[in-house]
C-alpha cells in the first residue's frame, strides 16, 4: 500500500508564525503594534486551553492582548458594552468571542456587535455575505485554514468532488463556500444525510467537521483521496488520561488516503495561525 502523506498543519502554522512576526516587526510606521482582544465567558477548561494557546501565539508573533475573562454571571449587557468599547479602542484590531458561551447569553446578539473591520473571527453576517458574494473581507479561522493547508500541499481543487460532512457556521458552511470558490464541485452532508457512506465515497477532497469522533471510518472514503479532519474532541479513557481525537479513524483512513491531517497537529494549529493573520490584515487596512 501506497504510504500517506501528512497534511502538517502545525509545521506550516509556525512558519507562518514566524513570517508574521518579522512582518509585524517591519511595521514600524503605525506606532503600536496589532492587538487582539478574545473575549471568555466561564471556565470550560477546554476553551480556557485555547484562550491561553491564543494568547501565547500573539505574544509569539508581536500582537498585544487585549483579552478580557469574565464570570458566568455577565450580563448580555456588560458584553455587549465591552464589546462597544472594544470596537472604539484604537489599539484592537480584533475581537474574538470565545464560543460555546453559557445558555444565557445571545452569541449570534453579541457578533452582531461586533466592527466588522474588526471581525478577527469572520463570523459577522456582512463578513458571512461578503463571502457568500466573494468579496474580500475577513474569513472564519479554522476553514481559512484548511485552504491554506490544501493550498501548501499544491492539493488541486479546480474541478474536483469535495464532500464536507457537517453545517456549522464556524466551519461547514463557510467552508463549502471557499471551496466552490476554488471551483470544486461541493457536497455538504451532515447528520441527517442517510447513507452518508455513499456520500464520502465520491469525494477527492473529505472533510470531517462535525464534532464526532470515529464518524469517518476507512470504508466511507474513496482509495487517494484528501482527508482532512477539522473535529477536534476531547477524550478520557478507561486509564484517567485525555487526549484529542478528530472526526476521522486515522489508523485505518490512513491505508486509504493519499494525504490526511492529523489530530492533534493538523487544522488546530492552523485556526490559530488565521487568527493572528486576520488580526494583522484589519491591522493594515485600519491605516490604510
Ligand atoms: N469564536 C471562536 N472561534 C474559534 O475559532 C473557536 C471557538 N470560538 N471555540 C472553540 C473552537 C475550537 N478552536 C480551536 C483552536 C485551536 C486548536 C488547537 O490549537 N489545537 C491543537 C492542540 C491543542 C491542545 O493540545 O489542546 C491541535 O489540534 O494540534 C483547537 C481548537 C477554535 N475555536
Amino acid at each position: 500500500m501506497k504510504q500517506t502523506q501528512l497534511l502538517d498543519g502545525k509545521a506550516l502554522a509556525q512558519r507562518l508564525q514566524s513570517e508574521l512576526k518579522e512582518q509585524i516587526q517591519k511595521q514600524t510606521l503605525i506606532g503600536r503594534p496589532p492587538g487582539l482582544a478574545v473575549l471568555m465567558v466561564g471556565d470550560n477548561p477546554a476553551s480556557a486551553a485555547y484562550v491561553r494557546n491564543k494568547e501565547r501565539a500573539c505574544t509569539n508573533v508581536g500582537i498585544a492582548s487585549f483579552g478580557q475573562h469574565f464570570g458566568v454571571e455577565v450580563t448580555q449587557s456588560q458584553l455587549e458594552e465591552t464589546i462597544h468599547r472594544l470596537n472604539q479602542d484604537e489599539r484592537v484590531d480584533g475581537i474574538l468571542v470565545q464560543l460555546p458561551l453559557p445558555e444565557h447569553l445571545d452569541g449570534v446578539a453579541l457578533l452582531h456587535q461586533i466592527d466588522p473591520d474588526k471581525d478577527a473571527d469572520g463570523l459577522h453576517p456582512t463578513n458571512l455575505g461578503r463571502l457568500v458574494r466573494g468579496e474580500q473581507g475577513l474569513r472564519s479561522c479554522t476553514p481559512a485554514g484548511v485552504m491554506r493547508l490544501l493550498q501548501e500541499y499544491q492539493i488541486p481543487l479546480k474541478g474536483k468532488q469535495a464532500v464536507v460532512v457537517g453545517r456549522s457556521i464556524l466551519v461547514g458552511k463557510p467552508l463549502a463556500l471557499m471551496l466552490l470558490e476554488a471551483d470544486a464541485t461541493v457536497t455538504i452532508a451532515h447528520s441527517r444525510s442517510p447513507d452518508l457512506g455513499s456520500i464520502t465515497q465520491s469525494a477527492d477532497i473529505l472533510v470531517g467537521a462535525v464534532g464526532r469522533p470515529g464518524l469517518i471510518t476507512a470504508d466511507m472514503v474513496k482509495s487517494g483521496a484528501v482527508v482532512v479532519d477539522v473535529g477536534i474532541t476531547r477524550v478520557t479513557d478507561a486509564s484517567g488520561t485525555s487526549r484529542l481525537v478528530g472526526d476521522v479513524d486515522f489508523d485505518a483512513v490512513q491505508n486509504v488516503a493519499e494525504y490526511i491531517t492529523p489530530v492533534p497537529g493538523g487544522i488546530g494549529p492552523m485556526t490559530v495561525a488565521m487568527l493572528l493573520q486576520n488580526t494583522f490584515t484589519s491591522y493594515l487596512q485600519r491605516h490604510q
